[in-house]
C-alpha cells in the first residue's frame, strides 16, 4: 500500500491517491467522513475550522460499497478557497497584482525560509501553502481506509492527548480501544484523564489571550496487532522505524517514543524488557508491556503503545519573534491574523491515522492481499498459527 496527497491549503481541493487496498473490501463515505469530522475538533484552533466542514468525495476505486482492487482517490473541497479565488487561481495574472501580495517575509519555525530558499520561490505563499498542515486532512482520510480495512481484521486504534503546555494526563485505566476513543470523542482537548482537563483548556486559552502557542504529546493506542508484523531483516522492513519516520513527518511532530520510550535510557534491563509468558487459551504473552508491543522491529502481540511530541505552533498571533525580510533585509516581527493556538488534540487524530496507514501497510505486505476474504481468513489462520507456536 502507498499514498500521495495534493492540494494546497487554500486551493480548490485536497487529493490522495491509495494503492495496494485488496478489492471486495466493504467502505463507505461514513467510515472516512467520522475520521475528518474527529480532526477538526479541538479546543485552541484558529477560526479557519470554522470555516471548513470537511466532507469526502469518492471518486475511484469503490463500487456500490465495496473496493474494486484499483486506486482509490479520495477529494475533500477547501470551502475557503471561495475567499481564495483571486490568490491561488491556476490563470496567469497581472505582475502589478502579484506584486502587491507577495510574501516576503518568513516566519521562523515554519517551511517558510528553507522552501523559498530550496525552490527559488520569491513569494513565500508558494511555499506556505503546501506546508501547511491542511494536508493532513487527506492524510486522514488515507489513514481512515486502512483503519477500515484493519477493524474487519480486528485491529483496533485510538489516538488522544497525554500532555499540553507541560500538563500531563495519568495513565489510563481505562482498558480498551473503544473506551480510550469514546473518553477522548468526549473530550474538548481529547484527553482521557478528566481531572488535567480544565488546566489544559485554560493553558490553551493563556496562550491565545497572549497571542502564543502551546505544544503537547499524544498517544496512539493499538490493540489485536498478531505478534510477528514488521520485520527485523532489513532496517527498511522493521515496523517501529516506519511509524517512526511517518509520525514525525507529521507536521510540527519532532519525536517518537514507544513503550516507555526515552525513561528506558535511566533504568536496567530488568526493569524494561517485558517477561514471556505462556496458557493454553492465549498461546504467549508479556507479562509487562514496557516496550510498547515491539521487538526487533516486530509487533509482540501485546497493545502498541506509541508517544508522538508536537512542538507549539510556528505562527504566533502576538508573539511574533524576529525575522528578515527576503526583499529588504530589513528585520521585523511578524504579526498575523488568523492561526491555530494549539493543535495537539488534533494532531492525535492525525497520528491515529498515520500509523494506522503504517500497520495496514504492513499486513498487506505480509499476507496475501489481492482479494479482501482472502487476506482476511490468512491473518485468521496465522493467528491460529501462532496461538499453537
Ligand atoms: C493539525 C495541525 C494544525 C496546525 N496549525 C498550524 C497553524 O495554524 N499555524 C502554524 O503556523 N502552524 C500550524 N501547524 C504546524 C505547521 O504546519 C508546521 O510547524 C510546519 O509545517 C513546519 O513543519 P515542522 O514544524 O514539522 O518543521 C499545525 C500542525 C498540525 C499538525
Ligand atoms: C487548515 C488547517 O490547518 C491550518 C494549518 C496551518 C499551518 O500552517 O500548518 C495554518 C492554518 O491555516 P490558515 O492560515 O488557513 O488559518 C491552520 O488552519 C486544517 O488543519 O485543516
Amino acid at each position: 500500500m502507498r499514498y500521495l496527497t495534493a492540494g494546497e491549503s487554500h486551493g480548490k481541493q485536497l487529493t490522495t491517491i491509495i494503492e495496494g487496498i485488496p478489492a471486495k473490501m466493504p467502505l463507505v463515505r461514513q467510515d472516512i467522513n467520522e475520521s475528518l469530522l474527529r480532526r477538526q475538533k479541538g479546543h485552541g484552533r484558529g477560526k479557519r475550522m470554522q470555516i471548513e466542514k470537511d466532507l469526502v468525495e469518492i471518486t475511484s476505486g469503490v463500487r456500490h460499497g465495496y473496493t474494486l482492487g484499483s486506486p482509490l482517490s479520495l477529494v475533500v473541497h477547501n470551502d475557503d478557497f471561495k475567499h481564495w479565488i483571486d490568490v491561488m487561481g491556476e490563470d496567469p495574472i497581472e505582475e502589478d497584482t502579484k506584486i502587491r501580495r507577495v510574501i516576503t517575509r518568513p516566519r521562523p519555525g515554519h517551511a517558510d525560509l528553507n522552501g523559498a530558499m530550496k525552490y527559488g520561490h520569491r513569494d513565500i505563499r508558494n511555499v506556505l501553502e503546501r506546508s501547511s498542515a491542511r494536508e493532513t486532512t487527506v492524510r486522514v482520510a488515507a489513514g481512515a481506509v486502512a483503519k477500515t480495512l484493519l477493524k474487519q481484521l480486528g485491529i483496533n486504534i485510538t489516538g488522544y492527548v497525554k500532555e499540553i503546555a507541560g500538563i500531563i494526563a495519568e495513565d489510563s485505566n481505562l482498558r480498551t480501544v473503544e473506551e480510550r476513543a469514546a473518553a477522548s470523542d468526549q473530550s474538548p482537548v481529547r484527553v482521557l484523564d478528566k481531572s488535567v482537563e480544565q488546566p489544559m483548556m485554560d493553558a490553551i486559552d493563556l496562550a491565545k489571550k497572549e497571542g502564543d502557542s502551546i505544544g503537547g504529546v499524544v498517544e496512539v493506542y493499538v490493540e489485536g496487532m498478531p505478534a510477528g508484523i514488521g520485520s527485523y531483516v532489513h532496517y527498511d522492513r522493521k515496523l517501529d522505524s516506519r511509524i517512526a519516520g511517518s509520525v514525525v513527518s507529521i507536521n510540527a511532530f519532532k519525536g517518537v517514543e514507544f513503550g516507555i520510550g526515552f525513561e528506558a535510557a535511566k533504568r536496567n534491563g530488568s526493569q524494561v524488557h517485558d517477561e514471556i509468558g505462556w496458557s493454553e487459551n492465549e498461546g504467549y504473552y508479556r507479562k509487562t508491556n514496557r516496550l510498547g508491543g515491539f521487538e526487533g522491529g516486530m509487533t509482540t502481540g501485546m497493545p502498541l503503545v506509541i508517544k508522538g511530541v508536537m512542538k507549539p505552533i510556528p505562527t504566533l498571533m502576538k508573539k511574533p519573534l524576529q525575522s528578515v525580510d527576503i526583499e529588504t533585509k530589513e528585520p521585523f516581527k511578524a504579526t498575523v491574523e488568523r492561526s491555530d493556538a494549539c493543535a495537539v488534540p488534533a494532531a492525535a487524530v492525525v497520528m491515529e491515522h498515520v500509523v494506522a496507514f503504517e500497520l495496514a501497510k504492513a499486513i498487506t505486505e505480509q499476507f496475501p492481499s489481492d482479494q479482501f476474504p482472502k487476506l482476511q481468513e490468512a491473518v485468521a489462520q496465522y493467528r491460529e498459527e501462532i496461538r499453537c507456536f
